[in-house]
């Protein structure tokens, strides 16, 4: 599937661009952040016919994306309707007595689909679980309900709970899906774009949207917090960025280079969205795959969706040229991209199994 949202056509400004010195490093800052940045995605959600506006909007998030790691994204393209529909179909599903979600238990799968119990997952070794409810699911047509024959080291079906307990449920889930795709289709031309290669470069490397979504419930943490039992450990994401719909509930933290942890307040009509390991890998770290957490001392109940969207999982996370030299040559064995993924969820649910 081509990538959405912006064209890929070239333009004398664009192949200019190309050929400019790829120096992205000297793009780092020396202070860290104390804040993360918000991004107004209009100019691509308006259709993406003005190259100028999408040259500097690609310059905001590759600041973002070499200082930061994450970043706000206002004016997307996903209607509220949509966005409150998954969610009342995630509180329905968390509501489902326990032996209901348990017959749909992750560790059933053989790739990672369906529900995580509390303490489940311990996304942070060094922790003892976290506290948090999930529920996962891959690509999915919306009508036929066929997944794909091969997602190599992915390939399997999504679970579903019982249609006739929440009959909504799977149509709600995936029509928010499909649009978050399609949001993180038209953000792979603006990475590119940021790291001055054509726009269409990630197309051929995401042609079948290796994407996983997670439906996520927080109970509040009162009292004393045993600082190895929270509600997401610290950790990085393994795909090359994720789109998070957060609730009004202050949770999400952002470890920033002086060991601070920043808090990504819930800013109403926004994502968030930050880079994950593969697009570390891509830029040999050019690219800041940020360490996060979430806590909820709110003493009220928290849900966030993120989505999880990497390379086709038969890509090779190779290096770009541009990212290495001989004073900064690859860090990374070169793995593909549901190997790696697939490795990453291994360990973050060996604990439970
Ligand atoms: O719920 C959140 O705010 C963050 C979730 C997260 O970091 C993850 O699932 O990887
Ligand atoms: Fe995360």
């Amino acid at each position: 599937m081509a990538a959405t949202g912006i064209g890929s056509t070239s333009t004398s400004t664009e192949s200019l661009s190309y050929q400019r010195p790829l120096l992205l490093a000297d793009f780092r800052t020396e202070s860290t952040f104390e804040q993360i940045p918000i991004i107004d995605l209009e100019c691509v959600s308006n259709g993406g016919n003005d190259f100028t506006a999408r040259r500097a909007l690609a310059d905001n998030i590759r600041d973002a994306c070499i200082n930061v790691g994450f970043f706000y994204l206002k004016n997307h393209s996903i209607p509220q309707e949509v966005i409150t529909d998954a969610v009342n179909a995630t509180k329905d599903f968390f509501s489902l007595p326990l032996e209901s979600k348990k017959s749909i238990d992750i560790h059933k799968s053989s790739n990672f689909k369906g529900y995580t119990a509390l303490l489940g997952e311990n996304t942070n070794p060094e922790n003892r679980g976290d506290l948090h409810e999930g529920f996962d699911i891959g690509w999915e047509e919306l009508h036929s309900g066929a997944s794909r024959e091969d997602d190599g080291a992915m390939t399997g079906d999504n679970v579903w709970p019982d249609s006739k307990t929440l009959p909504d449920f799977r149509g709600k889930v995936l029509r928010y899906y499909h649009a978050a795709v399609k949001l993180g289709q038209s953000l792979f031309p603006v990475f590119a774009l940021a790291l001055d290669l054509p726009e269409d470069f990630f197309d051929d490397k995401t042609t079948k949207p290796a994407a996983i979504m997670r439906l996520l419930y927080y109970p509040p943490q009162t009292g004393p917090v045993d600082d190895r039992v929270v509600g997401i450990g610290a950790h990085t994401d393994y795909e090359c960025f994720t789109i998070l719909w957060q609730d009004e509930v202050q949770a999400l933290q952002v470890l920033n280079n002086d060991g601070k942890w920043i808090d990504a307040v819930p800013i109403p009509g926004t994502f968030v969205v930050n880079l994950g390991d593969q697009f570390a890998r891509w830029t040999n770290d050019i690219f800041k795959s940020t360490v996060h957490r979430a806590i909820n001392r709110s003493g009220i109940e928290r849900f966030s969706i993120p989505l999880f969207f990497g390379t086709d999982y038969d890509v090779k996370l190779e290096p770009l040229p541009s990212c290495i030299s001989e004073d900064d040559p690859p860090k990374y064995e070169v793995v593909t991209a549901g190997e790696y993924v697939k490795s990453r969820l291994e360990a973050t649910y060996a604990h439970s199994k």
